[in-house]
């Protein structure tokens, strides 16, 4: 792991954390968590190097640095997207801790002992702005995570138009990726937490303000980070609290083995599907604002090789999940059955 730099500023960690118990350290010049983990850091190009298109091909992640995918969104401060935003709701998450982690509320009713992470709250732009002009380390922490969407004003329309499309569909075309599905606008506190999980799409992940950590594994490491049951509310989110790991019921989180990246204002971080990522905030970055692309997959290939690649083998263990939920009719009886076939049988 990175070693605690010899000071880490307490103010900046008081300023926004209280007195929270977690260990900071400086990670070149940004006050990030101090996890114990291996971690090597994540490539970083000029957007227009040549090996960009080889690395995005290969499905390795990739910071492209000075990239003007999302110039024109360089100046989304608080003042100029409460001035252009538009009147639409925005949905804003609270949470009682630094973490917001994602669930899909439709599936809390089928887990009777489930407490949701954060509640969503529906909001407009404004309030949004006073919440965070007016944070103090005691209040409850926000996030606003609200995909972009035709409630935008003008300006914001054009600055969208202004984003580097003319690359973006050459990339979605030569990747054989799919339809672009969204555009989330994350809107966050410094030590603002979103904890490791994968997502099924491809992901051009825009930093426009601020400073985040992401730490980053292969999809070859889903045995080490123990992800929820497919039917679960935290479905592809990893049960392991990356700050009190609980060794003995995922003891192979001992063995897991990352990367980690920072990204900053005009940096775009390629962050292929199936990867593992876990976003943070810096403590003394200031507010930060990113905006994502995520792209379906692509068809699957007519010609299967093997042995198969980590991603097909987590998209093969998710159809199994999905199917056996199906057949059996409840996804109480799911580990029952693969404990039956498994156990002394390959395991
Ligand atoms: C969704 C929130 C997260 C980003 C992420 O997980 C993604 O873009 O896939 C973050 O920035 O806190
Ligand atoms: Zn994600």
């Amino acid at each position: 792991s990175a070693e605690p730099s010899a000071v880490v500023s307490a103010a900046d960690v008081l300023a926004v954390n209280g007195a929270d118990s977690h260990q900071y350290i400086d990670f070149k010049g940004h006050v990030v968590r101090n996890y114990d983990l291996q971690l090597e850091d994540i490539p970083r190009l000029n957007h227009d190097d040549p090996r960009v298109e080889s690395m995005i091909a290969n499905e390795e992640p990739v910071v492209l640095t000075n990239s003007d995918i999302i110039a024109t969104a360089l100046k989304w401060d608080l003042n100029y997207l409460r001035e252009n935003i538009g009147p639409g709701n925005f949905s804003v998450y609270s949470s009682k801790t630094s973490k917001f982690m994602y669930f899909d509320d439709k599936r809390a009713k089928d887990w009777p002992n489930f407490v949701p992470p954060t509640e969503r709250h529906e909001m407009k732009f404004e309030e949004f702005f006073e919440r965070i002009a007016n944070f103090r380390s005691s209040d409850t922490r926000i996030y606003l995570q609200q995909m972009l969407n035709d409630s935008v004003g003008k300006n914001i329309v054009k600055d969208f138009l202004g984003f580097k499309w003319n690359w973006l569909t050459a990339i979605q075309r030569k990747m054989k990726w799919g339809t672009l599905t969204s555009n989330l606008l994350l809107i966050g506190l410094p030590g603002n937490i979103t904890p490791v999980h994968y997502d099924e799409q491809q992901n051009f992940f825009c930093q426009v303000s601020g400073y985040k950590r992401i730490i980053l594994f292969h999809p070859d490491q889903f045995k080490c980070l123990y992800p929820f049951p497919l039917y679960h509310p935290c479905d592809r989110q990893s049960q392991v609290d990356f700050d009190n790991p609980d060794y003995a019921r995922f003891p192979k989180f001992k063995e897991v083995k990352g990367f980690q990246a920072i990204v900053g204002p005009g940096d775009v971080l390629y962050l292929p599907m199936y990867w593992w990522h876990h976003v943070e905030s810096t403590i003394n970055g200031g507010i930060t604002t990113s905006v994502n692309f995520w792209y379906k997959a692509g068809p699957t290939p007519s010609q299967i090789t093997h042995p198969l690649t980590a991603q097909q083998k987590v998209a093969v263990m998710r159809n199994i999940e999905r199917m056996l939920g199906e057949a059996l009719g409840d996804h109480r009886e799911i580990g029952p059955l693969l404990n039956c076939m498994v156990n002394g049988r390959y395991s």
